[in-house]
């Protein structure tokens, strides 16, 4: 109910208090991060931690580092990740902004030669911002070297207003209420602004003081490498947003009754419906899933980042490939997940009280973000294509493309299903997720050369990652789970993630000769059972996600259950009801009453 200038104003004082706590407490770094996560609300303080911290340690020099992230993280400064233009967003290599090297007075000068070259887009950029990283065409000895990280500061220490020839706003309301609102996103424009050579990001390159462009021993890509530690953390956000949104519609469903009542008797809780069951239960199951597979990818970007250290750089494809594949991917399905848990609940999911609209609403941007979704499944098609040429030239893939090895066998093998039973076997699900990703990846690799087909591409991609979530979720059912009877109900919700995939794509599997018509019915069926088998403990698996009625800030899915009248005392709190006769009564509705009684009599 805040207007865009209060919801903004609350969220500095939130931000403010988080840190006062922070430093009170003395938390740790994973502490104050859990803090600002459950404060839940984005934030000027996401793009500083998330974005500009990591962008200084990435692509600073070690000098460099010691004097920005020494006031970063002492809240000295605070800043932002710039880089997205008016213009071009997905497009990187296509930036405007000019960061041209003056020997003379050995600085940069900064600055947008056109309208499409405003910075646009900015967490925190609009009105907090106090420095950025902004990504820039490089221009030294009248040669164009392309773009490269610069720091800049943005606006005075001491009153907060923008530094000469810097203009600098907030680009306007976004989608939903609340949501996205509570970050001031900016533009941008730079009027050839000096700043010294050193606040170029010098580690992938520099420049010398006469002027010379010289390269690191690192390679460019490094560059993007912001980018993949954000999608690696985006991975764990959408496992997060979907287990609320499943939250709330498992608990109502188990509340709310509709039908099927027989001689006076208890109507059906919508939870019971077959229907509601084939609609939700997936979506349980992709939270456990997306979280499994967020912890793996935690796991791979730290080795990553270790050998990078070790300068291996042997793994930045594949960590390129799976952080924009799953963040693509589950962001994606857990967009689509919150729209139809608000169907799921019915009329009451459409109010802001049942918390789906918000959850939708800032959850949804992450499609975009950090990567356009399909953008990013481009980039996993090209490195697929460019795996399956290396396979045919006899060289052995390694990690998550292992299984491309086998391509004798995964060319040719037929599904050993032949019972409702045997889609129970891990290992026959595994098999035909991988003979599916790798011949759809092949298929895409032999038409590349007749015509090329980006959609062809996209699938295959989408195929890949479906099967990395399958087997993480496989893998994570090997190691040892604490808890009576856990591991089993984890079973049955590895079961409904890996097999809703194959009814869900089923012309993949048929087209690929990966599974026949009767296998897939197979499929649908033991689908069906272990819905019901999920039912009893429907409730217990969203509990488990310890979430406090706080944080999920929903009346429908309250841990009492007691649904109506949160509702109804919810309703009572909306600003219209503070009067009861409403404003604009006397101007508006009166007036036109009275005409038309006036009119009748006549
Ligand atoms: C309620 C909420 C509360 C709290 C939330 C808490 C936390 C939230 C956490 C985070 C979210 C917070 C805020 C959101 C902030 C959002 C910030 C942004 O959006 S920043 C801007 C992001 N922009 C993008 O992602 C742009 C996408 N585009 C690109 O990445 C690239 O341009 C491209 C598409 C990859 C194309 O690049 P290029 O033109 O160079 O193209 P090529 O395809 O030729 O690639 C060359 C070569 O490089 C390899 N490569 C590409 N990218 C990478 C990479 N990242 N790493 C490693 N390698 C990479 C590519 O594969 C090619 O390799 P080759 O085939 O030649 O071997
Ligand atoms: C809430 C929010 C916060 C953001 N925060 C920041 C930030 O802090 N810092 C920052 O720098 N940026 C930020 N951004 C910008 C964001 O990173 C970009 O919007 C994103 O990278 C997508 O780029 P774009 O907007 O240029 O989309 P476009 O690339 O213009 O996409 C438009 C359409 O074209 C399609 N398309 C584009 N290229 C291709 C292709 N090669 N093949 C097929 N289809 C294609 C896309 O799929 C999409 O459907 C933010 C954006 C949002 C929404």
């Amino acid at each position: 109910m805040l207007s865009r200038k209060e919801l903004f104003k609350d969220t500095l004082k939130k931000a403010a208090h988080a840190w006062k706590r922070t430093v009170e407490l003395h938390l740790t770094e994973e502490e104050a991060n859990l803090l600002r996560l459950y404060i839940d609300q984005p934030g000027y303080v996401d793009l500083h931690w998330v974005m500009f911290v990591p962008a200084i340690k990435g692509q600073g020099t070690e000098e460099q580092q010691k004097k920005w992230l020494t006031m970063a993280y002492k809240f000295q400064i605070i800043g932002t990740y710039a880089q997205t233009e008016l213009g071009h967003g997905s497009n990187v290599q296509g930036l405007e902004t000019t960061a041209t090297f003056d020997p003379s007075t050995d600085e940069f000068i900064m600055h947008s030669p056109t309208l499409t070259s405003s910075k646009w887009w900015p967490g925190g950029l609009g009105k907090t911002s106090t420095h950025a990283v902004v990504y820039a065409r490089l221009i030294t000895e009248g040669k164009d070297y392309g773009i490269h990280g610069f720091i800049m500061q943005l606006r005075s220490l001491d009153d907060h207003s923008p530094l000469p020839g810097i203009t600098i706003g907030d680009i306007g309301g976004k989608f939903g209420s609340g949501a996205y609102n509570s970050m001031d996103n900016g533009v941008m424009r730079l009027d050839h602004v000096r700043i010294p050579r050193d606040q170029m990001l010098m580690r992938l390159a520099q420049v010398t003081r006469e002027g010379k462009y010289v390269h690191s021993d690192v390679p460019k890509q490094l560059l993007y490498g912001t980018m993949v530690y954000v999608r690696q953390t985006i991975v764990a956000d959408a496992s997060r947003a979907l287990s609320r949104a499943v939250c709330i519609a498992v608990r109502y469903g188990a509340i709310r009754k509709q039908f099927g009542s027989k001689a006076g008797g208890p109507e059906t809780q919508v939870l019971n419906y077959k229907t509601q069951q084939s609609r939700l239960f997936p979506f349980l199951a992709s939270a456990y899933a997306f979280r499994f597979v967020g912890q793996w990818l935690k796991w791979l970007y730290t080795d990553v980042t270790q050998k990078l250290e070790s300068k291996d750089f042997s793994t930045l494809p594949e960590a390129h490939a799976c952080t924009a594949g799953l963040k693509s991917v589950t962001t994606s399905a857990t967009a689509d997940a919150i729209e139809e848990c608000q169907k799921l609940c019915g009329g009451h999911g459409y109010l802001n009280s049942s918390g789906l609209p918000e959850l939708f609403a800032v959850n949804l941007p992450a499609c975009t973000y950090e990567g356009d979704n399909v953008v990013l499944l481009l980039q996993v098609a090209r490195f697929l294509m460019k795996t399956v040429s290396q396979v045919a030239s006899g060289k052995q893939p390694v990690g998550t493309t292992a299984y491309m090895g086998n391509i004798q066998h995964l060319m040719q093998c037929k599904s050993v299903v032949n019972t409702v039973e045997d889609w129970l076997n891990p290992a026959a699900i595994k098999e035909v997720f991988e003979a599916r990703a790798l011949r759809m990846a092949v298929n895409c690799a032999q038409n590349i050369s007749k015509a090329p087909s980006q959609e062809e591409g996209f699938e295959a991609a989408v195929a890949h990652v479906q099967l990395i979530i399958v087997t993480k979720f496989i893998e994570k059912l090997q190691e040892d789970i604490l808890g009576h009877g856990v591991k089993e109900q984890l079973q049955k919700l590895c079961g409904i993630y890996a097999l809703h995939l194959i009814h869900k794509h089923l012309g993949d599997f048929l087209s690929t000769g990966c599974v026949t018509a009767r296998q897939g019915s197979l499929a649908n069926e033991r689908l069906g059972k272990l819905y019901a088998q999920v039912r009893p403990n429907a409730v217990a698996l969203v509990d488990a996600f310890d979430y406090t009625d706080h944080y999920l800030g929903s009346a429908l899915g309250r841990y009492d259950g007691d649904v109506y009248s949160a509702l109804y005392k919810e309703a009572w709190k909306d600003p219209l009801n503070e009067t009861v006769v409403p404003d604009g009564y006397q101007e508006h509705l009166r007036p036109l009453l009275k005409q038309q009684l006036k009119l009748s009599r006549l």
